[in-house]
């Protein structure tokens, strides 16, 4: 299922548009908190930390829920409730509040309801060093919506943060949920429907719904991926294995020297035109190397392309490709070398991309975003960091130029992709090289 992501201005224009009262919000929230704990645990001993803004109001809301589960619950409070909202379900818990510090006595279950969305500054020192102490002594951590310490839009740690086990986000996904280096601490991350209803273009990609084959289809109906090689066999020797594994119906390669090892049904020319009716897909840039006149000669072709690698640097000017029908596959030196330096979170970065080259752009990393032009953002779920080894890039251009290939239009087929590349690390275990992915494809595709 497909999880919207929303932005802090976005997830506040949705509170005040929600059918229901702020303070049912509050009730719905803590009370799903509390449903999460009881999921995850047998009744035990619970430890609420509790901030001054809505973040904390959740939390004795959902201490209230869990003492009536069987729960033994104490609430440690940073300050005294700020908000309105946090005043009233202050006043509804009628246990003690301990004052949060380094005195407060850690428990195998710890909810962190200190700060959320409103996180305006760093936690100060004092604060950060109780709150990873008690983390570390707990059994099972979960933050309530975010990890204190979080800014939701950019997902930059403001201060020390610890990895939780569960974080359960309110209403929607927020950008940090998705974006590193924030994504690693919030470990599993699920939605509580607390009756938000918000409509976004940004969004966590799911998986794919993939085009069938026809029964009767010949090979090129099921896609012809065109690679230009360069001079580096091996990088373009996995995009042309991982467009054949995605299901390609043919994959040719336009090389001056043949590149050994190859399966055969890899056709491997010096002859041929980029003009072909029958490409489905373009391929340009792994292994290519500085041999910048294949990008003058794939911009000829009347065809979708994916430009990756050594091609996104020699674009040149990203103004270039308006007008044309590309997929950018930029990592981060990539997307600077193209663009220079954009202002804003890794999103905004994502979308000006976009914006100046009017295509799609697959920002990659340890997070990884598709852009479209029109303001759509795809935010990948969490891949293996077993992805940072040589030549992952390669096998997801080569994923990706297939189904472009197959039918799939431009931006869903970037998605579609990226999807696919993250399960098929998942399958291929750690440590792994980028030919096991391949060995992942079939299955996934
Ligand atoms: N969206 C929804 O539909 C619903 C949202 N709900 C919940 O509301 C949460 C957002 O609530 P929120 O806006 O009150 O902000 P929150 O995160 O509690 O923090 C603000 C307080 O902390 C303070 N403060 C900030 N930084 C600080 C620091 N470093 N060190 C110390 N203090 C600091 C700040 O003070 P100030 O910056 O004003 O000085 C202010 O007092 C959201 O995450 C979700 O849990 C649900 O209840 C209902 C449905
Ligand atoms: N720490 C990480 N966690 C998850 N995925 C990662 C991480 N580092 C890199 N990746 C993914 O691995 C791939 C690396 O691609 P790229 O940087 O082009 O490498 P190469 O050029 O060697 O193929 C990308 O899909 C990227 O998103
Ligand atoms: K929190």
């Amino acid at each position: 299922m497909t999880r919207t992501i929303l932005t802090l201005e976005q997830m506040r224009e949705a509170e005040q548009a929600a059918e229901c009262s702020l303070g049912e919000l509050m009730e719905r929230a803590g009370e799903a908190l509390a449903e999460a704990v009881a999921l995850g645990s047998a009744p035990r001993a619970v430890l609420v930390l509790a901030g001054p803004g809505n973040n904390g109001g959740d939390g004795y809301v959902a201490a209230r829920h869990l003492r009536d589960r069987g729960f033994d619950v104490r609430i440690a409070a940073l300050a005294d409730p700020k908000s309105d909202l946090a005043v009233d379900a202050r006043t509804a818990w009628d246990g003690e509040v301990e004052r949060l510090g380094d005195d407060t006595k850690p428990a195998p279950i710890l909810i962190d309801c200190l700060f959320g969305t409103g996180l305006s500054r760093p936690l100060d020192d004092a604060l950060a060093a109780t709150l990873m102490r008690l983390a570390e002594r707990a059994e099972f951590t979960i933050a309530c919506d975010l990890p204190s310490g979080i800014e939701t839009d950019s997902g930059a740690l403001l201060s020390d943060v610890p990895e939780y086990d569960l974080t359960l986000a309110l209403g929607a996904l927020k950008p940090a949920h998705r974006l590193s280096p924030a994504m690693r601490h919030c470990g599993q991350v699920a939605v509580a429907d607390i009756g938000i209803d918000a409509a976004s273009d940004w969004f966590e990609i799911a998986e794919p719904v993939l085009p069938p084959a026809r029964p009767e289809g010949h090979k090129y109906d099921r896609g012809l991926v065109q690679l230009l090689a360069g001079e580096m066999p091996g990088a373009i020797a996995l995009a042309a294995k991982a467009a054949a594994r995605s299901g390609a119906g043919y994959v040719r390669l336009f090389t001056s020297q043949p590149i050994e090892g190859l399966p055969d049904a890899i056709v491997q020319t010096d002859q041929g035109s980029v003009q072909d009716e029958r490409i489905g897909c373009l391929l340009v840039g792994p292994g290519m190397g500085d041999i910048p006149v294949l990008i003058t000669l794939a911009l000829t072709a009347p065809k979708p392309i994916v430009f990756d690698a050594d091609a996104i640097r020699h674009v040149g000017d990203p103004e270039r490709l308006v007008g044309h029908d590309v997929i950018l596959t930029p990592h981060e030196g990539e997307l600077k070398a193209l663009f220079g330096d954009i202002e804003g979170s890794k999103a905004d970065r994502a979308l000006v991309a976009a914006q100046r080259c009017q295509n799609v752009v697959v920002y990659k990393g340890a997070d990884t975003l598709v852009a479209a032009p029109d303001g759509r953002l795809g935010f990948a779920p969490p891949a293996p960091s077993a992805l940072a080894t040589a030549g992952t890039g390669d096998v997801l251009s080569g994923i990706i130029a297939t189904l472009r290939a197959r039918g799939m239009d431009a931006f869903e087929a970037a998605c579609a992709g990226v999807w696919i590349h993250g399960r098929a690390a998942e399958r291929a275990g750690d440590p792994l090289i980028a030919d096991d992915l391949i060995a992942a494809l079939p299955d996934l595709t």
